[in-house]
Protein backbone atom coordinates (compact mmCIF):
# COMPACT_ATOMS: atom_id res chain seq x y z
CA UNK A 1 0.00 0.00 0.00
CA UNK A 2 1.19 3.35 -0.88
CA UNK A 3 1.50 6.58 1.45
CA UNK A 4 -1.51 9.13 1.71
CA UNK A 5 1.22 11.81 1.12
CA UNK A 6 4.23 11.27 -0.81
CA UNK A 7 6.96 13.79 -1.93
CA UNK A 8 9.06 12.30 -4.74
CA UNK A 9 12.35 13.23 -5.43
CA UNK A 10 11.59 16.86 -5.03
CA UNK A 11 13.68 19.61 -6.44
CA UNK A 12 13.04 23.29 -5.73
CA UNK A 13 14.25 26.35 -6.78
CA UNK A 14 14.69 30.10 -5.91
CA UNK A 15 16.11 30.99 -9.21
CA UNK A 16 19.50 29.47 -9.64
CA UNK A 17 19.59 28.63 -5.92
CA UNK A 18 18.53 24.68 -5.80
CA UNK A 19 16.36 25.01 -2.35
CA UNK A 20 15.15 20.97 -2.00
CA UNK A 21 17.97 18.42 -3.18
CA UNK A 22 15.45 15.44 -4.12
CA UNK A 23 13.40 14.78 -1.48
CA UNK A 24 11.42 11.70 -0.82
CA UNK A 25 8.92 11.59 2.19
CA UNK A 26 5.92 9.05 2.33
CA UNK A 27 3.07 10.41 5.14
CA UNK A 28 0.49 7.52 6.53
CA UNK A 29 -2.81 8.46 6.49
CA UNK A 30 -3.37 10.12 10.30
CA UNK A 31 0.24 10.47 10.97
CA UNK A 32 1.65 13.91 12.41
CA UNK A 33 5.35 14.36 10.97
CA UNK A 34 7.42 16.96 12.32
CA UNK A 35 9.76 18.54 9.87
CA UNK A 36 12.29 19.97 12.04
CA UNK A 37 15.74 21.92 10.98
CA UNK A 38 17.68 24.89 11.35
CA UNK A 39 16.84 28.37 9.71
CA UNK A 40 17.19 28.25 6.12
CA UNK A 41 17.09 24.40 5.36
CA UNK A 42 14.14 24.62 3.66
CA UNK A 43 10.86 23.23 5.83
CA UNK A 44 9.08 25.94 5.09
CA UNK A 45 9.98 25.77 1.06
CA UNK A 46 8.89 21.87 1.55
CA UNK A 47 5.88 22.62 3.17
CA UNK A 48 5.04 24.93 0.51
CA UNK A 49 5.73 22.39 -2.27
CA UNK A 50 3.37 20.38 -0.64
CA UNK A 51 0.58 22.67 0.12
CA UNK A 52 0.82 24.34 -3.84
CA UNK A 53 2.76 27.02 -3.14
CA UNK A 54 6.02 26.12 -4.70
CA UNK A 55 5.57 24.03 -7.26
CA UNK A 56 9.10 21.52 -7.43
CA UNK A 57 11.60 21.84 -10.59
CA UNK A 58 11.22 17.89 -10.72
CA UNK A 59 9.82 15.48 -8.61
CA UNK A 60 6.18 14.70 -7.84
CA UNK A 61 4.24 15.68 -4.99
CA UNK A 62 1.20 12.79 -4.78
CA UNK A 63 -1.89 12.51 -2.51
CA UNK A 64 -4.01 9.08 -2.09
CA UNK A 65 -1.86 7.78 -4.97
CA UNK A 66 -3.03 10.70 -7.01
CA UNK A 67 -0.10 13.09 -8.51
CA UNK A 68 -1.51 16.91 -7.09
CA UNK A 69 1.93 18.29 -8.70
CA UNK A 70 0.30 20.70 -10.86
CA UNK A 71 -2.94 20.95 -9.06
CA UNK A 72 -3.37 24.57 -7.43
CA UNK A 73 -3.23 24.83 -3.58
CA UNK A 74 -7.09 25.12 -3.07
CA UNK A 75 -7.35 21.66 -5.11
CA UNK A 76 -5.41 19.74 -2.94
CA UNK A 77 -7.68 18.89 0.30
CA UNK A 78 -5.21 20.73 2.74
CA UNK A 79 -5.12 23.43 4.98
CA UNK A 80 -2.00 25.82 6.23
CA UNK A 81 -1.92 27.27 9.49
CA UNK A 82 0.49 29.93 9.27
CA UNK A 83 2.87 32.10 11.97
CA UNK A 84 1.31 34.99 11.56
CA UNK A 85 -2.70 33.86 12.11
CA UNK A 86 -3.05 36.29 9.26
CA UNK A 87 -7.07 36.32 10.26
CA UNK A 88 -9.15 38.76 8.27
CA UNK A 89 -8.83 41.78 11.25
CA UNK A 90 -12.61 43.23 10.30
CA UNK A 91 -14.06 39.77 11.08
CA UNK A 92 -15.66 38.33 13.90
CA UNK A 93 -14.06 34.47 15.05
CA UNK A 94 -17.40 33.16 13.71
CA UNK A 95 -16.89 34.47 10.65
CA UNK A 96 -12.94 33.86 10.22
CA UNK A 97 -13.85 30.36 11.08
CA UNK A 98 -16.81 30.45 8.65
CA UNK A 99 -14.93 31.84 5.81
CA UNK A 100 -13.29 28.52 3.92
CA UNK A 101 -16.69 27.45 4.09
CA UNK A 102 -18.32 30.49 2.99
CA UNK A 103 -15.95 30.22 -0.24
CA UNK A 104 -17.13 26.84 -0.51
CA UNK A 105 -20.56 28.32 -1.04
CA UNK A 106 -22.20 25.92 2.09
CA UNK A 107 -25.92 27.03 3.12
CA UNK A 108 -25.70 29.52 5.49
CA UNK A 109 -27.10 26.90 8.62
CA UNK A 110 -24.91 24.45 7.82
CA UNK A 111 -22.17 27.05 8.30
CA UNK A 112 -23.57 27.98 11.24
CA UNK A 113 -24.01 24.17 12.31
CA UNK A 114 -19.88 23.85 11.77
CA UNK A 115 -18.90 27.08 13.04
CA UNK A 116 -20.10 26.34 16.22
CA UNK A 117 -18.79 22.44 16.64
CA UNK A 118 -15.43 23.62 15.33
CA UNK A 119 -15.46 26.90 18.44
CA UNK A 120 -16.86 23.73 20.78
CA UNK A 121 -14.48 21.79 19.99
CA UNK A 122 -11.57 24.52 20.49
CA UNK A 123 -12.97 25.95 23.76
CA UNK A 124 -14.41 28.97 22.15
CA UNK A 125 -17.50 28.63 22.75
CA UNK A 126 -18.44 32.16 24.03
CA UNK A 127 -15.56 34.45 21.82
CA UNK A 128 -17.71 33.84 18.54
CA UNK A 129 -18.77 37.92 18.13
CA UNK A 130 -15.29 39.16 19.05
CA UNK A 131 -12.92 40.69 16.37
CA UNK A 132 -9.38 39.50 16.28
CA UNK A 133 -8.10 42.35 17.81
CA UNK A 134 -9.79 41.84 21.32
CA UNK A 135 -8.02 38.28 21.58
CA UNK A 136 -5.31 36.97 23.15
CA UNK A 137 -2.54 35.36 20.97
CA UNK A 138 -3.26 31.85 21.56
CA UNK A 139 -6.88 32.46 21.29
CA UNK A 140 -6.13 34.09 17.74
CA UNK A 141 -4.04 31.04 16.81
CA UNK A 142 -6.91 28.64 17.96
CA UNK A 143 -9.21 31.00 15.78
CA UNK A 144 -6.38 30.24 12.60
CA UNK A 145 -6.48 26.54 13.66
CA UNK A 146 -10.19 26.45 13.80
CA UNK A 147 -10.35 27.74 10.42
CA UNK A 148 -8.55 25.50 8.76
CA UNK A 149 -10.11 22.77 10.38
CA UNK A 150 -13.72 23.96 9.10
CA UNK A 151 -13.07 23.18 5.60
CA UNK A 152 -12.03 19.35 7.01
CA UNK A 153 -8.93 19.10 4.92
CA UNK A 154 -7.51 15.86 4.22
CA UNK A 155 -4.02 17.36 5.34
CA UNK A 156 -3.20 19.69 7.71
CA UNK A 157 -0.21 22.06 7.05
CA UNK A 158 1.34 23.98 9.86
CA UNK A 159 4.03 25.90 9.42
CA UNK A 160 5.26 26.64 12.75
CA UNK A 161 2.25 28.16 14.01
CA UNK A 162 3.15 28.44 18.20
CA UNK A 163 6.29 30.08 17.29
CA UNK A 164 4.55 33.40 18.40
CA UNK A 165 2.84 32.05 21.53
CA UNK A 166 4.51 33.07 25.07
CA UNK A 167 5.70 29.79 26.32
CA UNK A 168 3.20 28.67 28.83
CA UNK A 169 0.21 29.19 26.14
CA UNK A 170 2.50 27.31 23.49
CA UNK A 171 2.45 24.18 25.53
CA UNK A 172 -1.42 24.21 26.05
CA UNK A 173 -1.78 24.81 22.71
CA UNK A 174 1.09 22.07 21.30
CA UNK A 175 -1.10 19.36 23.32
CA UNK A 176 -4.55 20.70 21.77
CA UNK A 177 -3.06 20.13 18.74
CA UNK A 178 -2.46 16.71 19.23
CA UNK A 179 -5.26 16.08 20.82
CA UNK A 180 -7.22 17.36 17.86
CA UNK A 181 -5.34 16.09 14.96
CA UNK A 182 -5.18 12.53 16.63
CA UNK A 183 -9.41 12.57 17.42
CA UNK A 184 -10.07 13.82 13.85
CA UNK A 185 -7.73 11.64 12.23
CA UNK A 186 -5.99 14.25 10.07
CA UNK A 187 -2.70 13.66 8.53
CA UNK A 188 -0.89 16.59 9.79
CA UNK A 189 2.99 18.08 8.17
CA UNK A 190 4.23 20.71 11.18
CA UNK A 191 7.03 22.91 10.57
CA UNK A 192 9.25 23.81 13.47
CA UNK A 193 13.17 24.77 14.21
CA UNK A 194 11.91 23.48 18.25
CA UNK A 195 13.02 19.80 19.25
CA UNK A 196 11.27 19.56 21.97
CA UNK A 197 7.60 20.67 20.12
CA UNK A 198 8.51 17.97 17.14
CA UNK A 199 9.42 15.37 19.90
CA UNK A 200 5.89 15.85 21.45
CA UNK A 201 3.98 16.62 19.01
CA UNK A 202 4.82 14.26 16.57
CA UNK A 203 4.71 10.32 15.32
CA UNK A 204 7.79 10.59 13.11
CA UNK A 205 9.97 13.59 12.68
CA UNK A 206 12.03 14.31 9.42
CA UNK A 207 15.17 16.16 9.99
CA UNK A 208 16.45 18.42 7.16
CA UNK A 209 19.86 19.57 6.33
CA UNK A 210 20.66 22.31 3.92
CA UNK A 211 17.84 21.26 1.34
CA UNK A 212 18.23 17.15 2.29
CA UNK A 213 16.58 14.55 4.54
CA UNK A 214 19.04 13.87 7.04
CA UNK A 215 16.89 11.26 8.82
CA UNK A 216 13.67 10.02 9.55
CA UNK A 217 12.47 8.13 12.32
CA UNK A 218 10.55 8.37 15.27
CA UNK A 219 11.38 10.54 18.21
CA UNK A 220 13.21 7.86 20.24
CA UNK A 221 15.11 6.88 16.82
CA UNK A 222 16.48 10.01 16.10
CA UNK A 223 17.02 11.47 19.81
CA UNK A 224 18.93 7.85 20.72
CA UNK A 225 19.93 6.23 17.44
CA UNK A 226 21.02 9.62 15.43
CA UNK A 227 22.34 8.37 12.06
CA UNK A 228 24.95 11.27 11.19
CA UNK A 229 27.50 13.40 13.38
CA UNK A 230 24.82 15.93 11.98
CA UNK A 231 21.82 14.61 13.72
CA UNK A 232 23.40 13.97 17.04
CA UNK A 233 24.62 17.58 17.14
CA UNK A 234 20.91 18.85 16.10
CA UNK A 235 19.48 16.48 18.73
CA UNK A 236 21.74 17.65 21.61
CA UNK A 237 24.18 15.94 22.01
CA UNK A 238 26.66 19.21 21.29
CA UNK A 239 29.45 18.73 23.53
CA UNK A 240 32.41 17.07 20.84
CA UNK A 241 35.44 15.39 21.39
CA UNK A 242 37.89 13.79 18.76
CA UNK A 243 39.45 10.77 19.30
CA UNK A 244 41.00 7.49 17.70
CA UNK A 245 38.79 5.00 17.22
CA UNK A 246 38.46 1.43 15.56
CA UNK A 247 36.12 -0.98 14.64
CA UNK A 248 36.53 -4.31 15.70
CA UNK A 249 33.98 -7.00 15.31
CA UNK A 250 30.87 -5.45 17.14
CA UNK A 251 33.10 -3.48 19.27
CA UNK A 252 34.91 -0.10 18.85
CA UNK A 253 38.01 0.12 20.56
CA UNK A 254 39.31 3.69 21.62
CA UNK A 255 42.68 4.27 22.64
CA UNK A 256 43.68 5.82 25.74
CA UNK A 257 44.52 9.49 25.52
CA UNK A 258 45.62 12.67 27.29
CA UNK A 259 41.89 13.44 28.04
CA UNK A 260 40.55 10.25 28.30
CA UNK A 261 40.84 6.78 29.45
CA UNK A 262 40.71 3.34 26.98
CA UNK A 263 37.42 2.01 26.44
CA UNK A 264 35.52 -0.68 24.61
CA UNK A 265 32.15 0.12 23.80
CA UNK A 266 29.68 -1.62 21.53
CA UNK A 267 29.70 -0.76 17.96
CA UNK A 268 26.09 -0.36 16.92
CA UNK A 269 26.41 -0.64 13.04
CA UNK A 270 29.36 2.13 13.08
CA UNK A 271 32.67 1.62 11.11
CA UNK A 272 35.11 3.69 12.29
CA UNK A 273 38.97 4.30 11.55
CA UNK A 274 40.89 6.72 12.96
CA UNK A 275 40.29 9.55 14.56
CA UNK A 276 36.28 10.35 15.04
CA UNK A 277 33.77 12.15 16.74
CA UNK A 278 32.99 11.24 20.02
CA UNK A 279 29.38 13.12 21.02
CA UNK A 280 27.46 13.29 24.26
CA UNK A 281 24.55 15.10 25.95
CA UNK A 282 25.74 17.04 29.08
CA UNK A 283 22.61 15.36 30.94
CA UNK A 284 22.82 11.86 30.29
CA UNK A 285 26.57 11.50 31.94
CA UNK A 286 27.90 11.07 35.38
CA UNK A 287 30.13 13.94 37.05
CA UNK A 288 32.61 12.48 40.12
CA UNK A 289 35.82 13.95 41.33
CA UNK A 290 38.76 12.45 39.25
CA UNK A 291 40.79 9.79 41.39
CA UNK A 292 44.52 9.35 39.73
CA UNK A 293 45.27 9.58 35.81
CA UNK A 294 41.98 8.74 34.00
CA UNK A 295 44.35 7.02 31.40
CA UNK A 296 44.61 4.47 34.10
CA UNK A 297 41.31 3.28 34.61
CA UNK A 298 39.40 1.09 31.80
CA UNK A 299 35.57 0.90 32.98
CA UNK A 300 33.12 -1.48 31.12
CA UNK A 301 31.07 -0.20 28.13
CA UNK A 302 31.83 3.73 29.38
CA UNK A 303 34.06 6.37 28.11
CA UNK A 304 35.87 8.44 30.97
CA UNK A 305 37.03 12.31 30.08
CA UNK A 306 39.05 14.11 32.77
CA UNK A 307 38.77 17.83 32.74
CA UNK A 308 38.39 20.63 35.19
CA UNK A 309 35.43 22.94 36.24
CA UNK A 310 35.52 26.31 35.23
CA UNK A 311 32.15 27.68 35.78
CA UNK A 312 29.33 26.14 37.51
CA UNK A 313 25.71 27.75 37.49
CA UNK A 314 22.24 26.44 39.05
CA UNK A 315 19.59 26.23 35.80
CA UNK A 316 17.40 24.63 38.03
CA UNK A 317 16.90 20.51 38.90
CA UNK A 318 20.55 20.01 38.16
CA UNK A 319 23.66 22.15 38.54
CA UNK A 320 25.13 23.00 35.50
CA UNK A 321 28.88 22.83 34.95
CA UNK A 322 31.17 24.06 31.46
CA UNK A 323 34.15 21.78 32.33
CA UNK A 324 37.42 22.14 30.30
CA UNK A 325 38.85 19.01 28.67
CA UNK A 326 41.95 19.77 27.11
CA UNK A 327 41.47 22.73 24.76
CA UNK A 328 37.61 21.92 24.67
CA UNK A 329 34.75 23.00 26.77
CA UNK A 330 31.72 20.19 28.00
CA UNK A 331 28.56 21.09 29.22
CA UNK A 332 27.55 18.80 31.91
CA UNK A 333 24.84 18.82 34.40
CA UNK A 334 25.23 17.12 38.04
CA UNK A 335 23.06 16.19 41.16
CA UNK A 336 25.60 17.98 43.05
CA UNK A 337 27.71 21.08 42.41
CA UNK A 338 31.40 20.56 41.68
CA UNK A 339 33.80 23.95 42.57
CA UNK A 340 35.36 25.91 40.26
CA UNK A 341 39.24 24.43 39.59
CA UNK A 342 38.09 21.00 40.83
CA UNK A 343 39.18 17.82 38.57
CA UNK A 344 36.73 15.73 37.62
CA UNK A 345 35.91 12.62 35.59
CA UNK A 346 32.97 12.27 33.01
CA UNK A 347 31.82 9.15 32.41
CA UNK A 348 30.08 8.69 29.53
CA UNK A 349 28.00 4.93 29.27
CA UNK A 350 27.78 3.85 25.91
CA UNK A 351 24.18 4.21 24.89
CA UNK A 352 25.02 7.77 25.85
CA UNK A 353 28.06 8.03 23.50
CA UNK A 354 27.57 8.72 19.74
CA UNK A 355 30.63 8.07 17.77
CA UNK A 356 31.00 9.08 13.84
CA UNK A 357 33.54 9.29 11.64
CA UNK A 358 35.19 12.85 11.41
CA UNK A 359 34.11 14.40 8.01
N1 LIG B 1 11.20 33.59 -2.12
C1 LIG B 1 12.48 33.24 -2.01
N2 LIG B 1 13.38 33.62 -2.91
C2 LIG B 1 14.69 33.26 -2.82
N3 LIG B 1 15.18 32.49 -1.84
C3 LIG B 1 14.34 32.07 -0.89
C4 LIG B 1 12.95 32.42 -0.91
N4 LIG B 1 12.34 31.85 0.16
C5 LIG B 1 13.32 31.18 0.83
N5 LIG B 1 14.52 31.32 0.20
C6 LIG B 1 15.80 30.71 0.61
O1 LIG B 1 15.62 29.30 0.60
C7 LIG B 1 16.26 28.69 1.70
C8 LIG B 1 15.26 27.86 2.49
O2 LIG B 1 14.25 28.71 3.04
P1 LIG B 1 13.07 28.17 3.93
O3 LIG B 1 12.19 29.32 4.25
O4 LIG B 1 12.47 26.97 3.30
O5 LIG B 1 13.86 27.69 5.23
P2 LIG B 1 13.32 27.26 6.65
O6 LIG B 1 14.02 26.00 6.96
O7 LIG B 1 11.85 27.24 6.69
O8 LIG B 1 13.90 28.42 7.55
P3 LIG B 1 13.25 29.21 8.80
O9 LIG B 1 13.26 28.25 9.95
O10 LIG B 1 14.24 30.33 8.99
O11 LIG B 1 11.89 29.65 8.39
C9 LIG B 1 16.90 29.82 2.48
O12 LIG B 1 18.25 29.88 2.12
C10 LIG B 1 16.16 31.04 2.03
O13 LIG B 1 16.99 32.17 2.09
Amino acid sequence: MSAFLEVVNAHVLYGQHEVLKGVNLAVEKGEFVALLGSSGCGKTTLLRSIAGFNPPASGAIRVNGHDVTGLPPDKRGMALVFQSYALWPHMTVDQNIGYGLKLRRMPKAAIEARVAEIKRMLGMDTLGARKPANLSGGQRQRVALGRALAIEPDILLLDEPLSNLDARIRLTVRHEISALQRRLGITAVHVTHDREEAMVMADRIVILNNGEIAQVGTPEDVYNRPASDFVAAFMGAENLVELPAETKGDRVEIAAGPFNSAAVVSSRGRLLSGLSNARFRGESVELSDAQGAVSSVQDEGALRLSGVVEQTSYPGGLWRHVIAVGPRHMIVDSPRSFEIGRRVSIRIPEEALFLFPKQ
